[in-house]
Formats: C-alpha cells, structure tokens, sequence
C-alpha cells in the first residue's frame, strides 16, 4: 500500500484551508464540515488501489475536520473476518459484517470508507441494502493487466504457479460495477486526482452543513510520488 506522508497531508491542509486564511481576513470564520454520515464503498481488484485512496481519502476528510473510519478488507482478515476464506460464500459473509460496521459507523455521522474487493453484484447489492441510502458504489476501475503486472503483493505470481487457488480475477470472478455512482480510474489517474474526487464527491454527497461561501478546495492534494 503506498504510504501518504504527513508532510504531503500537511501540504495539502495548507492547500484546502486556503479558503480559511482568507476567511480570517474579514469573511466569516466556519470551515470545519459536519457530515450526516454515509458509506462509501470501494470495489476493485486486488492491487487496483482501493486501500492507498481509502487511507489518503481519510486524511484528507480528517483534514477538513471531517470523521471518517477506514474498514479495509486486508486488515478485517486478520481479526473480524479471521474465520472465514475466500469462497464466494465467504466472501459474502465477509461483505456483510463490512456493511453491518459501516452502517453503524454512518448512523454515528462518520464516514465509513469500505475498501473490500466484494467481487460479485449480488455480494455489493447486499452492502446497499444492508446500508441504505447512505449507501454509494465507488468503482476502483484498473485493468487486470496493470493489476497483474504490478503485482505489489506478488499474489498474482502465486496464483499463476496455482499456489493460491480463487484468486479474483485469475481463477475466482470480478463482477465490474455496472452503475457505480463514481469511478476512479486508476490506470489514467494520479493518486492526487482519485483522492481529490473522491473527498469531493464525500463533501457533495454527505455534508450537512457548512457555511455559504462556496465548496471546499480538494485540489491540492499530492501523494509522495507526485511531489
Ligand atoms: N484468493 C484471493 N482472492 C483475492 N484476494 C485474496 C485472495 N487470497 C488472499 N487475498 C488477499 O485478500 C485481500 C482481499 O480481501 P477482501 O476481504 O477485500 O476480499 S473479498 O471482498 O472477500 O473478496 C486482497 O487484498 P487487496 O489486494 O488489498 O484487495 C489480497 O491481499
Ligand atoms: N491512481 C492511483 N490510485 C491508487 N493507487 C495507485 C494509483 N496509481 C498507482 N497506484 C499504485 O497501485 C498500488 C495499489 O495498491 P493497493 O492500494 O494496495 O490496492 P488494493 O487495496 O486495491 O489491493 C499502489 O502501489 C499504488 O501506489
């Protein structure tokens, strides 16, 4: 997972709180975002980069004051989800205590940013209706190839040699979102601009209340490879 400095997340503070500095020289003062809480729910192929824009999604929200809470599906396997394995009944099962966390987190105001593969439709339309309409499908779109060629886990070798059997996209399926409510392209995309879109589309879709003078600046942001 690609890590996000501090120093980057502070230059990009400095960026979005622009409208603040101004705002203290004469205009009315209020920048800290107050969200009804919702789910945003990345889907995506291993390697595809839902975990580096769920963690760099959250500091840029927390940034903005804004609560968020990460579920990633890498780190739910070593505790929540410790039972279960990758079949497609598993996976479900997997996709539900997601959904049921989520919900909870959303019904407590936070943004709950899910990073889960949920490879099948039926699996992503139970999360919705567990959910409800706090519910939004973030489709990580990557190419397989790209995926594959990165292989930042070098599970895709092992699943080649046959060494993991199941594996999403080479011997298990990857249903793509048909009508995600927003795409992130990865391949065509810098991490900065998925990162942009995605806080941006959190703030149009689930912030309540913040003051009149016109939308956050979530341009700005730069991961360490951008810099
Ligand atoms: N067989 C198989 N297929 C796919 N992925 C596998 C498999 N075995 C292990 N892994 C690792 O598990 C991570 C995916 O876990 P998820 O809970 O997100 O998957 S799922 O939603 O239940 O399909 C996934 O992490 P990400 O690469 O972050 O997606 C892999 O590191
Ligand atoms: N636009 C992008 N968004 C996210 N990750 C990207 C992007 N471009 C390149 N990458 C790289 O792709 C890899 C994605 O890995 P990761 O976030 O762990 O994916 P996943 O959680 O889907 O398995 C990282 O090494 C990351 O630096």
């Amino acid at each position: 997972m690609q890590r996000v400095e501090d120093s980057t997340i502070d230059e990009a503070r400095d960026g979005m709180f622009l409208p603040l500095r101004r705002a203290l020289h004469g205009e009315p003062k209020s920048r800290k975002l107050t969200s009804e809480g919702g789910v945003v729910w990345l889907t995506g192929l291993s390697g595809s980069g839902k975990s580096t824009l769920a963690s760099a999604a959250a500091k840029a929200l927390s940034a903005h004051g804004m609560r968020s809470a990460v579920l990633d599906g890498d780190i739910l396997r070593r505790g929540l989800n410790s039972d279960l394995n990758f079949s497609a009944c598993d996976r479900h099962e997997s996709v539900r205590r997601a959904a049921e966390v989520a919900s909870m987190l959303a019904n407590e105001g936070l943004i709950a940013i899910v990073a889960l593969i949920s490879p099948l439709v039926q699996m992503r339309a139970h999360a919705r209706e567990i959910i409800g309409d706090r519910f939004r499908e973030i489709y990580v779109k990557a190419q397989l190839s790209r995926c594959e060629a990165a292989d930042v886990k070098g599970l895709y070798a092992k699943a080649r040699r046959g060494e993991i059997a199941g594996f999403t996209g080479i011997s298990a399926p990857y249903e793509a979102p048909l009508d995600a409510d927003l795409v992130l392209d990865t391949d065509a995309q810098t991490v900065g601009q998925c990162v942009s879109a995605l806080a941006s589309y959190v703030e149009l879709q689930f912030v309540a209340s913040w003051d009149t003078r016109g939308r956050s600046e979530w341009n700005g942001f730069r991961s360490i490879n951008e810099a």
